[in-house]
């Protein structure tokens, strides 16, 4: 707004400040813009790089909440989309350090919603909120960091890539029964339904080979499937099956 009241006379409300050529802009960085009164934010992104040199992913964090509590930037989320590798420094060396799992693999979503779980932690003792930053990507589960359990890393370290084309070559030789099936479980999953189904079919008519369908589809967009089977051979067959008692850790009254 203050490089706007420098350049626009005669205003009387706030709406004539960000009001550029009779046209009235949703905010005054969008007036700013169309002014071209924005810089493109490069001594911000230098800055980063030349802190990076002798600093941890810590303090670079740290450094991008001033940044954005200064309000020094023009294009916050130009500065994230460049920078967000260097600000998330350390998250994935930590995760490994804390699972004692050094071979963990986090995708780059889920390290990008890291990151900004810890820049949103830093913001708040200044009273202020990521979400303040409209400009910024969001949260998606704010009170849940899955990385900090394993049970949820392991299920989560499937390689979507991996698990589409596994999909795609399961996908293609599906019978019309199975298709039906798999359409509908799918429906239900992309629109969280919570639905329950049963499929039935004589041995041999291909369950086993729709389950797997089904989990690579699922798995592949980064979400988690837990197959079980009531015994240790059908478990098998199952793409990362185990038994429902071994899964769930039942207790098992053994009678007679
Ligand atoms: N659409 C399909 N395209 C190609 N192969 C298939 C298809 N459906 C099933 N199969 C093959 O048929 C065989 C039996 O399928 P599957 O194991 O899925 O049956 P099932 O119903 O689970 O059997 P059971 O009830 O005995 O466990 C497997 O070798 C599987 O790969």
């Amino acid at each position: 707004m203050r490089l706007l009241l420098a350049r626009q006379v005669g205003c009387t409300s706030f709406e004539d400040i960000r009001t550029i050529s009779g046209c009235v802009c949703d905010s005054y960085r969008d007036a700013c813009a169309r002014l071209i009164l924005l810089s493109d934010d490069r001594e911000f992104i230098e800055a980063i790089d030349e802190l990076y040199i002798l600093n941890s992913g810590f303090y670079m964090r740290k450094a991008f909440v001033v940044m954005l509590l200064g309000d020094f930037m023009s294009d916050p989320l130009n500065v994230w989309m460049k920078k967000w590798k260097v600000l998330s420094d350390g998250l994935l060396y930590n995760q490994r350090r804390l699972l004692g799992k050094p071979d963990l693999v986090i995708y780059d979503d889920n390290i990008k919603q890291m990151c900004l779980v810890e820049i949103d932690r830093y913001l708040r003792p200044n009273g202020k909120r990521l979400s303040d930053f409209g400009c910024m990507p969001g949260i998606d589960s704010p009170n849940v960091i899955p990385f900090h359990n394993l049970f949820i890393v392991n299920k989560l370290s499937y390689d979507c890539c991996e698990m589409l084309s596994e999909h795609d070559s399961l996908f293609k030789s599906l019978n019309f029964e199975q298709f039906v099936a798999y359409h509908d479980i799918i429906q239900a999953v992309s629109n969280n339904l919570g639905l329950m189904f049963f499929v039935d079919g004589f041995g041999g008519s291909g369950k086993t080979y729709l389950w797997n369908a089904l989990s690579c589809k699922i798995r592949s967009q980064g979400k988690i499937v837990l197959n079980v089977a009531s015994s240790g051979i059908a478990s098998l067959l199952l793409l990362g099956g185990r038994t429902a008692h071994s899964q769930f850790a039942h207790h098992l009254v053994l009678t007679g």
